[in-house]
This record gives structure tokens, sequence and C-alpha cells, in this order.
């Protein structure tokens, strides 16, 4: 089952433009889930039959259901229904959430982690509020951070100029997810659908659209960029200058910043398994997501994908091939929040075979992972 985290403050707009898009084609069958704390404002005309359990039919052959108790036993009760399963589930969440932890809750779980797949996390921002609630909640800058795609909302409301500083905001917070605006586009594909990798290897866009990186950039570049605003001069931005290995979209917001880790060397499947057992445990609290294709030096011909948020790794999957055009190489984006990239690029070369100069090697950081420069285990 594909599975879509919507999420956006309050009043951001989710539930209008769930209710436009429910009848969509692309999410026939699908359920909504919607959190305690929001209201599952279904247009009425819509709705079919309410069942004794609480779950809203509607007359699309959709479903809609409010959490209850626990968001993972709701998803597990719809992985559940036999033929009633949907094929989608989109959940809502409460304009406060923090989508790290929901995500995390699916992925540690053994049931939910094999049988949902992420289609993407979307994020919806306010033309007209947007820029505010960024700088004033950090939870909003964190909503925007994790997100695959950004939809701009209630855009008939706002100037061109509030359209323009705000996107600037959201590019400096998530310079890899596309930005959409919601007027614009008919369809649910483009909106709540298509994200995710899967998505991206049919439409023929390789990897770089999942992992949100240009896909010209030469092989093994080092560029970084940034947005010039400073808006309520709340946001501090950071340029790092970096050699050897990978790329880097260097922002700083509360210390949210992504960067990607990248080799072109293939990687032995216990070097990686290390790497990232030895990441998660040690900063794992700090990666707000990663995303990442490897070049296994045992099967180099089948990329692994990885999938991560918090200290939870999805179970790896492995895809038949590369997709045609894209050269085999390992690609690793972390998007953190007081992530110390020096020490997870140190640690990914001493794990990949780039010994980088006064770095500690595997074998050290393996008996102690404090051997690597940088380290801290604050926070
Ligand atoms: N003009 C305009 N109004 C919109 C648009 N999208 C949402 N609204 C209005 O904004 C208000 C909030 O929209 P909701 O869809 O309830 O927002 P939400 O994110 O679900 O809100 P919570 O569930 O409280 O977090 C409602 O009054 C909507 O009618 C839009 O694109 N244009």
């Amino acid at each position: 089952m594909r599975l879509t985290l919507l999420t956006g403050f309050l009043g951001a707009g989710k539930t209008s433009l769930l209710n436009r898009l429910i009848g969509d084609p692309a999410l026939s069958g699908a359920a909504v889930v919607v959190n305690e704390f929001g209201e599952a404002a279904i247009d009425p005309l819509l709705i079919e039959a309410v069942s004794s359990d609480g779950v809203i039919s509607l007359s699309n052959g959709c479903l809609c259901c409010t959490v209850r108790g626990e968001l993972v036993d709701t998803l597990a009760d719809l992985a559940a229904r036999g033929a009633q399963t949907p094929a989608r589930v989109v959940v809502e969440t409460t304009g406060l959430a923090d989508p790290g932890p929901i995500l995390a809750a699916i992925m540690s779980h053994p049931v939910l982690a094999e049988t949902y797949s992420l289609d993407g996390v979307v994020t919806v921002v306010d033309g007209v509020h947007g820029s505010a609630t960024l700088a004033d909640h950090v939870d909003s800058r964190r909503q925007v951070a994790v997100a695959d795609r950004i939809v701009l909302s209630k855009t008939d409301l706002a100037s061109a100029e509030m359209l323009d500083t705000l996107r600037q905001a959201l590019q400096g917070l998530n310079p890899r997810a596309p930005i959409v605006d919601a007027a614009t586009i008919e369809g649910a594909e483009g909106i709540l659908v298509g994200c995710g990798l899967a998505d991206s290897l049919k439409r023929g866009e390789g990897f770089a659209a999942w992992l949100g990186e240009a896909g010209d950039r030469p092989q093994g570049a080092t560029h970084s960029h940034h947005s010039p605003d400073k808006p309520h001069g709340r946001e501090q931005h950071d340029h790092d200058h970096h050699h050897g290995h990978g790329h880097a979209h260097e922002h700083r917001h509360d210390g949210i910043r992504s960067f990607s880790l990248e080799t072109d060397r293939p990687i032995p499947f216990d070097a990686i398994s290390s790497f990232l057992e030895i990441l998660t445990e040690t900063a794992g609290r700090k990666i707000l997501r990663m995303k990442g294709v490897v070049q296994l030096a045992e099967n180099s011909g089948r990329p692994l994908v990885l999938h991560g948020v918090q200290g939870f790794l999805h179970p790896p999957a492995q895809l038949p091939g590369w997709p045609s055009g894209t050269p085999p190489q390992t690609r690793i984006v972390l998007i953190g929040q007081g992530l110390d990239e020096r020490y997870a690029r140190d640690l990914f070369s001493a794990f990949t075979g780039g010994i980088a100069p006064d770095t500690a090697d595997r074998a050290a950081i393996e008996v102690n992972p404090l051997a690597v420069p940088g380290m801290r285990f604050s926070g």
C-alpha cells in the first residue's frame, strides 16, 4: 500500500485540498486517515455510509477514518481489511504535528514497515501566512524540511511579492523538494500522488528527482547553493566548502540542513550496514530524513534503496537494475537538525574507503565510534 503523509500547519489548507482531490481517479479506492485532533471535514455529499467502527465510506469507493488510538493501530487495521484493503492511504496530520515521529513509528513497526511503502511527505504551506508561520514555529519549519513536495495553498489571496518571499524561505529550508501551486494542478497526481522513487523511475527521471538533485550535475562535483533571504532576521545560513565526495545544500535554520554523501566506489554490504548502524546509533535523533541509493560491491548491478527517519531505517529494498542513463553511484541524502556534517562525511569515508587525512579508519571506529573527529554525543 502506498502511503502519503499530508502535513502542514494549522489552517494551511490540508482538508480543503483533500476534499478537492478525493474524487480524483488517482485516489480511487484510497483511505484517508485524519489525525484525532483534526476535523474529518469530508464533504457530506461524498459520504455514502458510516460503519460502527467509525469508518466512513465515500460514494467513490474511498474510505475515511479518524484516528482513535494510536495511528499505527489504525494503519494496521486498514491493512487487515482483506478485499477492502485500500491501495493507498493518505494520513492527514494535525497542524502541529512533526512528521518525523509519525514516519518513525511506521518504519519501526514490524508489520507496517513491510506493508506500507512511502509515496511521500506532502507539506501544505499557506501562501498568505506561510512566511510568518515559518518564522514563528519550529514545527512548521520541520514540516517543510522533511517534505518530498511542498504545496502552496491560498495563492489566490497572496501577492506575487508574498509568494516570492515565501518560495525563497521554503527553498532555504528544503532546497530539494519541488514547490507546486495547488491552484495550477487539477488532479491528485503532482500534489498528493507521485513523489515516491517508483514514480520517479516510472517517469524516467532516474534517482535524481527522488533524491532532489539536479540531473545534470557532474559526478563527484561539490557545490552548495543557498537562498539569499533572511526573513525576520532569524535564519542563519552557513556555507561551507568541502573537498572530496558529495555535494551539499548548506543551510542552517535551527541547524536544519541537508547534504549528500556520494562515492563511485562500490561498497561492501557489511560496510554500508556498519556505517548506517553507527550513524543512526550515534546521531539518529538528529536525522530528520535519509534517502539514498547504494552501489553494493557484491551485487553492483542492483541498487540498494535506503530510506530512514530519525534512528530508523525502512527495510532496504534492492531494485532489479540501475535506471538507464543513471551511472551506478552511491548517493545518500541526509536532512538533519543539528547533525554534524563533518562527522557524517568522515564516518562515510571511513567505511567506504575514501580515507580523509586525520581521520580514523573503519577498524578504529568500529571499536570506538568516538574516534571520529567532530563526534559529540550531545542532544
Ligand atoms: N481562498 C482560499 N482559501 C482557502 C484555500 N485553501 C484553504 N482555504 C481556506 O482556509 C481555511 C483553512 O483551510 P483547511 O483546509 O481547513 O485547513 P487545514 O490545514 O485542514 O486546517 P487544520 O485542520 O485546522 O490544521 C478554510 O477556511 C478554507 O476555506 C485556498 O486555496 N484559497
